[in-house]
């Protein structure tokens, strides 16, 4: 775990519907229970995070709900909508959007061209045609383009590179540019795959500083999965913890830190019941 000082969450949970909902999800795999029975909400204006040790079910549960795996059992919802059956791509278009663990970008692209093409998939599919006809940029760009780009470039620190090429990015740069683009599409609701996986200390402050600023100016909510336990509790509104595939606590970052079940799920700590916690077959045998 990494120990970095952070100053707290950005905002209180707000009491509107939930952005996005997760309402009892059963994911089986064969005999294997990936998740069982697992409920978790993310409101408006806020950072919810989502901890558990390795194979507790966190990617089964971004899976679900980005739309690329359908649970056994349950539903999600976008903004009350049930979207359980949705596509990524229609969910995209309802709001939602993600990062993945190892970005993946463009390399014949600039920084700010990436920004550019999201910006262009969300708000002006039909300049995307037209681009590809004409080779990129033979017309000129449109204002509000140009200017929601610039503030997404100089949000994310990006302007002191954004003419240069995505070849030989640092991952931190990589990261935020990422985040940039995932911006670009005006999401409700971004999800965020281990975005400090692979940055140093120093660069994963200013990747969390950036993050809340993200949540208070743009007014974006965030699900983030994420190893660095100290991050998540620094950042999050409310986290919830998974364990063998199902929830073991939820709350606040503080009441988090107090949770036995959560210090003995990392510490190895002996607490009780433990059986539970096991991953069993549909058979009830250990897996
Ligand atoms: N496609 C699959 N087929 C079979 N079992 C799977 C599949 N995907 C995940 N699992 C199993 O489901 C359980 C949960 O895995 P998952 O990857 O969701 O956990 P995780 O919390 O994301 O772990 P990590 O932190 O190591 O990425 C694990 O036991 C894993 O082996």
């Amino acid at each position: 775990m990494t120990a970095t000082s952070r100053t707290g969450p950005t905002s209180s949970a707000s009491t509107t519907a939930p952005r996005l909902e997760a309402r009892h999800l059963t994911v089986r795999f064969g005999g294997l229970i990936a998740l069982r029975d697992v409920c978790l909400q993310v409101p408006a204006h806020s950072i919810t995070g989502l901890l558990g040790p390795n194979g507790a079910g966190k990617s089964t549960l971004f899976a679900v709900v980005s739309g690329l795996l359908r649970p056994t059992a349950g539903s999600v919802l976008m903004d009350g909508r049930d979207v359980t059956r949705t596509s990524p791509q229609k969910r995209a278009g309802l709001g939602l959007a993600r990062t993945f663990q190892h970005p993946e970008l463009f390399s014949s692209l600039t920084v700010r061209e990436h920004v550019e093409l999201a910006h262009r998939i969300r708000h002006a599919k039909r300049r995307l045609w037209s681009d590809l006809i004409t080779g990129r940029g033979f017309l000129p760009q449109p204002a509000e383009e140009k200017s929601r780009v610039d503030e997404l470039v100089g949000a994310l620190g990006l302007t002191s590179v954004q003419h240069r090429s995505v070849t030989g990015l640092p991952l931190g740069t990589a990261r935020l540019l990422e985040v940039a683009r995932a911006l670009a599409v005006d999401p409700g609701v971004l999800l965020l795959d281990e975005p400090s996986s692979g940055l140093d200390p120093r660069e994963t402050e200013e990747l969390a500083g950036t993050l809340r600023r993200v949540v208070s100016d743009h007014g974006v909510s965030l699900l983030m999965v994420e190893h660095d336990v100290e991050l998540v509790l620094g950042m999050s509104d409310f986290v919830h913890v998974l364990d063998f595939g199902v929830k073991i606590a939820e709350g606040t970052p503080a009441q988090i830190r107090a949770d036995p079940a959560v210090r003995a799920a990392y510490l190895g700590e002996e607490i009780a019941p433990t059986d539970f916690r096991r991953p069993v077959t549909e058979q009830g045998e250990p897996a």
